[in-house]
């Protein structure tokens, strides 16, 4: 068998298509939407990401507020900025990229509930919990929208989520289980006893552990859909966790780089796009 390769950057583009049009209608209405990013330091990942988000806006028509600071920044300057992003009323969303080498749930929190644009605040994550309506993490309902894209079927369906970190493992685990999903969702992490076990009961495969090759052929049901998350760096090149064997068993595979990576930043655009629309509601 040779998995059907779960295209991030063509999904990206086509969720790009979709909004353009309504931030044609946004505009139209006298409203352009905002985003705003704030980074500190120069981790090149992190720059990488925020100068794809700005170009993603542009493409589309949204507008961007950059705000980039020295990595001597202290928790108070950011926090300065943060209040000026919640004060600005051009900016419908923003997020502080991770990592910050500051205290990050602190920062998190100054961001004004209604401007989270990452969904990862405590009000948004509360909300996620409580199943009302917010922004959601923008990693994981990347996953959820590349299956859907795909045909996956997750209603009944077993996955099992490797990682529990708060940005996709956690948050994923509880997207699955919601209604609309319907799908029952296991946590593995570093204290799971037989990681493959788990993985060849697996109708879908979430890997976002950061370690290299984790996911083996031999661990894989066939026919499986295998989303590849893990962001680690060897000899400069992005490594996933999933290894290039698998795609011989899985039904579906999406590829690291140019997959899950991809939809993170369409979700964070499907987010700017609705804290724009809802200001009209
Ligand atoms: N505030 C946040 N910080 C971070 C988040 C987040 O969701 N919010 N997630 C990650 C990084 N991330 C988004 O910020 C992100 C990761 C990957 C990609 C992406 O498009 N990757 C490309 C390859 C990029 C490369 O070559 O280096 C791909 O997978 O094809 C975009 C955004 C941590 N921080």
């Amino acid at each position: 068998m040779t998995a059907t390769i779960m295209d991030g950057k063509a999904t990206l583009r086509t969720i790009k298509d979709e909004l353009r049009e309504r931030v044609s209608a946004l505009k139209a209405r006298g409203v352009t939407p905002g985003l705003g990013t704030v980074l500190v330091g120069d981790d090149p990942g992190s720059k990488w990401y925020v100068g794809a988000k700005h170009k993603d806006c542009a493409s589309i028509g949204i507008n961007s507020i950059r705000k980039d600071l020295p990595a001597s920044s202290t928790q108070a300057q950011v926090e300065a900025v943060i209040d000026e992003l919640n004060a600005d009323p051009g900016c419908h969303g923003f997020l502080v990229q991770q990592p910050t080498g500051l205290d990050e749930f602190a920062l998190l929190s100054r961001v004004h509930p209604d401007k989270d644009i990452d969904g990862l605040h405590p009000v948004s994550l509360g909300k996620l919990v409580l199943g009302e309506e917010g922004p959601l993490p923008c990693t994981p309902i990347g996953v959820i929208e590349l299956l859907r894209r795909y045909d996956v079927p997750l209603a009944g369906a077993e996955v099992v989520v490797i990682g529990r970190g708060l940005t996709v493992g956690r948050p994923l685990g509880l997207l699955l289980t919601r209604r609309s999903e319907n799908s029952t969702a296991t946590l593995c992490h570093t204290g799971t006893r037989d990681l493959a076990a788990h993985v060849r009961a697996a109708d879908v495969v979430v890997a976002a552990a950061g370690v290299p090759g984790l996911v083996t052929a031999d661990m894989v049901k066939p026919g499986a859909a295998v989303l590849d998350v893990g962001v680690s760096r060897v000899d400069g090149k992005i490594a996933g966790d999933v290894a290039s064997e698998v795609a011989s068993v899985a039904g579906y595979v999406s590829p690291n780089p140019g997959g899950v990576g991809p939809m993170t930043r369409a979700m964070l655009l499907v987010n700017v796009v609705e804290a724009a629309e809802r200001q009209l509601r």
